[in-house]
């Protein structure tokens, strides 16, 4: 059976939410806040498809509430539609130019409140497909570096407020034009398939992940993985793909595939931009490759 959507209904009018419920709670999961504010603190903890928000409400009001959804990175695609008793245009027109995705005049007639959160529930179904498919790689199907760097800049952000650790692993396919030159290009491709599926294999923590950050080079961002932790799960990446043993017999540093690693981890998140992690890693691999592949260097970044 498919997962009803989930509508968070903000209103400070007990009538009115109880219409909106009566008119709603057939096809979706409804639930009810009296105020801005608690709507706010819900969406921390529950994840919603759409928000239904008066305006008018004391305390933080409608404006106040869309103003905050669309600050954090969580909640900005949130799709919100107003119902108010304000009807003048430029109350319409705000919320518009806010974000709001549809207005909605009170009194309301239930049959045009069901046709409008269908109409907006239909084209967040189609935006949150477009968003998956513009962040998986076509080749290897795991997540690809828009997606990587998109998590990167949440997480660091993210381990900067909190004061916790973050690292972030690079990989590459050792002497892959080699692989190319010899296997040819097909061969490579299902190559770097089965490479991206070993790594994804090894993640075991639901926060984990491995993203084709290009051409034969993975990557992965830990948060709250010390380096200790970070060179241990580099370590298991690189038996991973040692065990799927693919034959390279033009490789000048094995009989098989390998991956050389380059980790950067900050321990207190002290780097003042997320790059900075990604260009250590870099400098990792750069020197694991030096020190004649099938490597990892782990590198910490002082305070900066
Ligand atoms: N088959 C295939 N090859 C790719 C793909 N993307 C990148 N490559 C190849 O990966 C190779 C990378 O070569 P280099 O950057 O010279 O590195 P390398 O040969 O792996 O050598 P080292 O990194 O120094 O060990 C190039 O020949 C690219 O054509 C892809 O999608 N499919």
């Amino acid at each position: 059976m498919l997962k009803k959507a989930k509508i968070l209904i903000a209103d400070d009018d007990p009538l009115n939410r109880l219409v909106l419920e009566k008119t709603l709670a057939n096809d979706y999961e409804i639930f009810l806040v009296d105020s801005g504010e608690k709507a706010l603190t819900f969406i921390k903890s529950t994840a919603v498809d759409l928000i239904i928000l008066d305006i008018v409400m004391p305390g933080i009001n409608g404006y106040e509430v869309l103003i905050q959804l669309k600050e954090n990175s969580t909640t900005h695609t949130i799709p919100v539609i107003f119902i108010s008793a304000n009807t003048s245009h430029d109350d319409e027109a705000k919320g518009f130019e806010l974000g709001a995705m549809d207005y909605i005049a009170k009194p309301f007639s239930p049959i045009i409140v069901r046709a409008r959160v269908r109409n907006q529930l239909l084209i967040k179904q189609k935006n949150d497909l477009l968003e998956m498919l513009a962040s998986i790689d076509g080749l290897t199907e795991i997540p690809n570096r828009r997606y990587l760097d998109e998590s990167l800049s949440r997480e660091w952000r993210r381990s900067r407020r909190a004061g916790t650790p973050l690292s972030v692993i690079l990989m590459d396919i050792d002497h892959f034009k080699r692989y190319n030159d010899c296997y040819g290009h097909r061969a490579g491709d299902d190559c770097l398939k089965r490479v991206a599926h070993a790594l994804v294999a090894a993640c075991e923590r639901g926060t984990d992940f491995i993203a084709r950050y290009g051409g034969e080079e993975f990557a992965a961002v830990l948060p709250d993985i010390n380096q200790h932790e970070a060179l241990k799960f580099a370590n298991k990446l690189r038996n991973a793909v040692n065990a799927l043993a693919i034959p390279h017999k033009a490789s000048l540093n094995a009989a098989h595939i390998t991956i050389s690693i380059g980790v950067a981890t900050t321990e207190f998140c002290q780097v003042h931009a997320e790059h900075i992690l990604l260009e250590e890693a870099d400098l990792g691999l750069y020197e694991a490759k030096d020190s004649g592949r099938d490597k990892i260097i782990a590198r910490v970044i002082a305070a900066s």
